[in-house]
This record gives structure tokens, sequence and C-alpha cells, in this order.
């Protein structure tokens, strides 16, 4: 309640509620009064010592529970409410969002969410994400069965792999990350901000899982081709950790999802109330890879065995930090490092398909939309892959085209980065050309999407694309995320191209039903494929780096696993449900490719020296899987 009084002497009234009515309930002000000068209207503060009004309410509770016990009670639970004090006294500080909402906020969402819960989440904003209102619906019954039982969320999951992965991934994941701050509810991973400087390697130890064995962590900043969400990029991690443990068969016990926290340049979200990250513009420069540093040792530090997997960075820190802490810890980043694989395996995959070898990989002319940190990954891979088939760097650079915002990339732009250079044309007339030119005029056999800006492959670039290759069937992949910012839909690419194209696009697509009754199959080229194969491996073998060959061998391994009859459809990658083989495979593979390089170590590397078969039984046989066990109770103070 707002009391104003004007004039020097209070009124009657005022004085009367001062009196009575006690000023502070539970530690909340209940009445308040603001006294404004008579003459000009001014706030003054009144001389004298207002009246002691003692309360019937306790000012505090005493509670007996800390960190995420405390945040599982109702009782004391606060939500994003918890003030900084209480977060280090209760020792939640980094389990929750980094800003510190108010009870008024929070129950003004829930009003808004009691009365009208479309106009929180409203279908067509769902829709235009290239989400369905039923697909967000499912997300929220899944999100709430891993909150109440996580055996179960992950038994359903994992029966269901190939119907729920784009429900728990992509593309509901980038519904997800763009509406966090309207969904959030329970706490779920890490968040370190920038106000945490020297305190992350005390802020680990909220975490009550000691044996940490996966980290994915982002910094919210490129969030699959949605720009900049800030905090609200956690859902990434998550996502991408759900599938660790239904893929890889990680314990979900022992994964942790991290955000990091340096502002976000996404000024609606960063005025948005409700949002809880820091409300500064990002942090760059050495101040940003002082704050990443910190978080890596303190990270490292009480977790030394994990893979930490970078995710949806921008390129102007993703390339910076790779090379920073690829070879000191047990990192790869997943755009850059687990994108490339996957291409380059579904290039392979579209070989068989056509019917040629390996080696035909260096006689394909490669147009690439997209010269970021996922687009010159893949190059750079796909030109890897040439040089082992014989081609000197040279001679792989020249099969490809890269366009980014700008047109064609040719060697006359200045300030090209190093990432970019050696695959720049080196004719400069040819700068800036249109995609629709540079398939004309190069008649590309494979054209690769990885720009996140939409429909960039229009009929008429298709319909170019199928002119220009009358020998073999068009390779193409829009491989941008989520749905609505892909390159081109499986129809749009059968329709223009009469369904001779072999297609796969980095979120979920139909099968097309073609006019005269075929039915054209398509695949998913997304990273999922690899990144739990490639942490799997390199954390059963604690081989304390992931090298450039461990990556390889992943990308080599999955087109094997295609079968002949799924070939015969024109299918690239492996089917989806099973997941686990396919994971369990990549993962020896990896495990090969250590072995061979001296990094296994333990258990793994006695089963190298038995060969892959054996490494392969103990891989799949160190697999979590969701079934319930006996439960023990282990009183304080006894060890396990
Ligand atoms: N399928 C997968 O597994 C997978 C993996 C990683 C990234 N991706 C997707 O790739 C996309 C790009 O990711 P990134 O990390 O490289 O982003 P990025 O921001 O680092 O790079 C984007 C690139 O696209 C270019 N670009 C933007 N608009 C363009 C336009 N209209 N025409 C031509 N080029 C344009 C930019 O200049 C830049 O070179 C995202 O949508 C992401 O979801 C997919
Ligand atoms: O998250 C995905 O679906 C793939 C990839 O990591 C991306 O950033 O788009
Ligand atoms: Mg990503």
């Amino acid at each position: 309640m707002l009391c104003l009084s004007l004039g020097r002497q209070q009124s009657a009234w005022a004085r009367a509620l001062l009196q009575f009515q006690p000023k502070f309930v539970g530690g909340k002000e209940l009445v308040r009064f603001i006294h404004l000068d008579e003459a000009d209207g001014t706030p003054y503060t009144p001389a004298g010592i207002p009246p002691y009004a003692p309360s019937l309410q306790p000012p505090a509770y005493v509670v007996r529970k800390t960190g995420f016990d405390l945040l599982k009670d109702p009782w004391c639970n606060k939500g994003s409410a918890f003030p900084r004090s209480e977060r280090d006294r209760l020792g939640v500080r980094g389990l929750l969002p980094p800003r510190s909402l108010t009870l008024e906020l929070q129950a003004a969402r829930f009003m808004e969410d009691y009365y009208h819960p479309r106009h929180l989440i409203p279908p067509e904003d769902v829709k235009s994400g290239g989400v369905t209102p039923e697909m967000a619906r499912r997300w929220k019954v899944l999100q709430e069965l891993q909150d109440r039982n996580e055996t179960l969320f992950y038994r359903v999951l994992f029966d269901h792999f190939t119907e729920m992965a784009p429900i728990i991934y992509t593309p509901t994941v980038g519904w997800v990350c763009v509406n966090f701050h309207k969904l959030y509810r329970r706490p779920r991973g890490m968040y370190f901000s920038a106000e945490d400087r020297g305190d992350m390697a005390a802020m680990v130890y909220n975490w009550p899982q000691q044996d940490v064995q996966a980290i994915v962590v982002t910094d919210g900043s490129r969030i699959l081709g949605l720009g900049d969400l800030g905090i609200n990029g956690l859902g990434i991690p998550i996502g991408k950790l759900d599938l660790y443990c239904a893929a890889a068969g990680f314990s979900p016990s022992k994964v942790l999802p991290v955000v990091i926290d340096v502002g976000t340049n996404n000024a609606p979200l960063r005025a948005d109330p409700h949002y809880a990250g820091l409300r500064i513009p990002r942090i760059t420069g050495p101040e940003y890879f002082a704050i990443l540093d910190e978080f890596v040792t303190a990270a490292m530090t009480r977790w030394p065995n994990a893979v930490l997997q970078f995710e949806d960075f921008s390129i102007e820190h993703a390339v910076p930090l790779l090379e920073r802490y690829r070879k000191h810890h047990l990192v790869f980043n997943d755009d850059i490092q687990g994108t490339a694989a996957t291409a380059l395996a579904g290039l392979y995959g579209a070989l068989r398909v056509l019917a040629q070898p390996a080696s035909a990989l260096g006689e394909q002319r490669i147009v690439c939309v997209g010269a970021g940190s996922a687009g010159m990954g893949v190059v750079r891979m796909i030109a890897a892959g040439m040089q082992k088939q014989g081609l000197s760097f040279e001679a792989a650079a020249s099969r490809f085209w890269v366009l980014d915002y700008n047109g064609l990339i040719t060697a006359s732009r200045p300030d090209l980065t190093n990432f970019v250079k050696p695959f720049a044309r080196r004719d400069a007339s040819h700068e800036g050309e249109s995609l629709l030119s540079v398939v004309k005029r190069v008649k590309p056999t494979i054209l690769l999407g990885l720009a996140g800006a939409g429909r960039l492959f229009t009929e008429q670039v298709l319909s170019a694309m199928n002119e220009g290759c009358p020998q073999q069937r068009p390779i193409i992949f829009p491989m941008s995320n989520p749905t609505s910012r892909m390159e081109a839909t499986a129809e749009e690419a059968m329709r223009c191209t009469a369904g001779r194209a072999i297609y796969a696009s980095g979120s979920p697509q139909p099968a097309v039903e073609m006019p005269d009754g075929r039915t054209v199959a398509v695949s998913q080229a997304n990273n999922m494929y690899l990144f739990p194969g490639v942490a799997l491996g390199a954390f059963l073998g604690q081989t304390r780096i992931i090298t450039d060959r461990m990556l390889m061998a992943a990308a080599e391994e999955l087109p094997k696993l295609v079968t002949q009859e799924d070939v015969e459809k024109g299918l690239v990658y492996p089917r989806l449900a099973s997941i686990r083989d396919i994971t369990a495979s990549v993962a020896t593979a990896v495990a090969v490719a250590a072995g061979e390089e001296g990094r296994l170590r333990g258990r793994m590397r006695e089963k190298f020296a038995l060969g892959p078969d054996a490494l392969h039984t103990f891989i799949s046989r160190s697999m979590f899987y969701p079934e319930y066990k006996a439960l023990v109770h282990l009183p304080r103070g006894i060890d396990e």
C-alpha cells in the first residue's frame, strides 16, 4: 500500500495506520509513506525517528537444507528471486539465473500464464519457428516427466527416440530457447556470469555431483540460426545432454549443462522484465576470455575427467576458444568439429547412393553458403577428406566456392580470417557474386547451406542445381537450424529437381510424395549423429585431448552404418532408431584412432590391445540403460 502524506504534519489517518498496521509482515513492506512537501510537492524525509511497529511474524525462517535440496523444497524455494546474499549463504549461487527477480514479477508472470497461456506464447510465434503448438505441448509434457522421474523420462525417450528427438532437441529446442525466460520453472544446469568473477572455483562445488563426466557449455551468442539469446541459450546444452544420455548412455546424474552469462546484445530480450540474465551488452575482448578461462579452470579442476563440449558460440569466439583449450583439455566444439565430421560422413553416404567410391569426393564441385564456424569447419573437413584421397591441399581447396552474407568470397576481400582465407577464390572478378549466378556458372555437384538465414535455396537456385547436374543426382544439404532457418525444405528441393536430389537437412523433414506417386526418402544431417559418440569414446578412453584424427575416424565410420537397403532408398545417414548402436560404433572408431595415437588409458587401453571388437563390447556395456535399480541409503560420514 502506498500512502502519500501532504505537508509536514502527517494526516490523522496516516498516523493511525502507522500506529496500528505493522509496517513489515514476513519481511515484506506493506505500507510505505512518501512525504511530499506542501508547497512544491517534492518528497522529503520527515524529521524524527519513526514509531516502532513490532511484527507478529518472524522476520526470517530457519532452514536446514542448502543447494538443490533447498530449491526442490516448495516451502523455502524462491525460484529466481533468491537475493545474492542468500544465494551465497545457502549454496545456490550458480544454480539459478544470475539476475534476482522479485516475487511481484514472478506473480505477474504466473497470472499472465493463468489467464492467457496463449497470449504468453502465441501459437503463431510457435509456428514461425517451424514448431507446431502440438510439438510445444509435447515438449512440456516431457519436461514435466523429466522433472519428476528421470529414469522413466529416459526410458520413453530411449524407446521412442526417432519420434521424440525433434521434441527434446532440434527444432523444438529452438522455440524453447526463444521462450526460455517464460517457460522457466525448475532449475537445471549451472549459470556462471561476469559478476561471478573470482568465485567460480568455489561455485562449482554448489553442484551436487562429484562425478561429472560431460559438460556442454554455451554463452548463448549464436543459438542455432536464431541469433543471440543470452542465458536463454541454456536450453541447447540441456537438449544436447539429453542426447548424451539417450544416445551415448551417459548417466543423467553425471552430466552438466552450463551457460556463461556475459550479457546479451539482444536488446528486446534485455529489456524484457522476465529475462533473468545480466542486462548488459555482451562483454568482449580480454575480459571475455578471462571469464571463460576462469570457468574452464574451475570446471576442469573439480571434474578433471569430464569431456567439455562448446556449443553455439558466435564465430568471433568459437574458433579462438577452441584453439585456446584444445591442446590442454578434453574439449571440442560441436558446431565446428562435430558438424564438419557429420557433413563429411553424409557426403561419403551420398557417394554410396551414387555408387561411387570415396575417392570420387575429390572430383566434386562444392558450393557452401555460410562461412561461419559451421560452414568453414565443414569446408575444411571435406578438404581434409579429399587430401586423404590423395589431393594436395591446393587442389582440394580449388573444389570449393564459399559464400557469405556478401556473396562469393574471393582473395580480394580485405580482412579475411585465416579460417576462411585458404578457401577464397583467386579470381577477384567474381567477388560478391550471388548464389544463383555461382550455381549457374560453376554447376556444382554439391550444395551446402550453413548460413542460418532461411530459404536461400530458392526455386531458381534449386532448378539451376538440377540443370547443372545432368549426369549425377545433385547433392543438396540445407543444414541450417531450426526449420525456419533451413535453406530449403525437402518438398521444395524435390519439386525443383524432379525428385533427383540427394537431400539431407539439419532439422528433420518428412519424406516427399512426388506427383507421379513415388516417395523420395530424405535424411537429417545433424551433428547429433556424432557428438555423443565422439564424447563417449574420448571420455571412456580418457584421451586427454580430442584430435583431428579421432574426428576423421568418426566421419569415416558413420556412412558404413547405413544399410544397403537404405542406401538404395537414397538415405545418406543411418536410421536414428539405432542411435545407441551408431554411437557405440562411432565411439569405437574414435577410440581406435586414439589408441593408434597412443592416447588411450585404463581399461580402454587394455581393450584396444585385444582389438576393435573388444573395445566395442566394452563401450556398449559401459552405457547407462534406464531401468530401476535398488536404492540404498548411506548415512552421512560413511564412504561409498
Ligand atoms: N546441421 C547441423 O548439425 C548444424 C551444426 C552447426 C550449425 N548449424 C547451423 O548452421 C547455421 C550457421 O551456424 P554458424 O555457427 O556457422 O553461424 P555463423 O554466424 O558463425 O555463420 C553464419 C554465416 O552465414 C553467412 N550468412 C548470413 N546470412 C547470409 C545470407 N543471407 N547469404 C549468405 N550467407 C549468409 C554469414 O556471413 C556467416 O558467414 C546455423 O543455422 C546453425 O544452426 C547446423
Ligand atoms: O543443435 C543442432 O541441432 C545442431 C547444431 O549444433 C546447431 O547449432 O544447429
Ligand atoms: Mg550447435
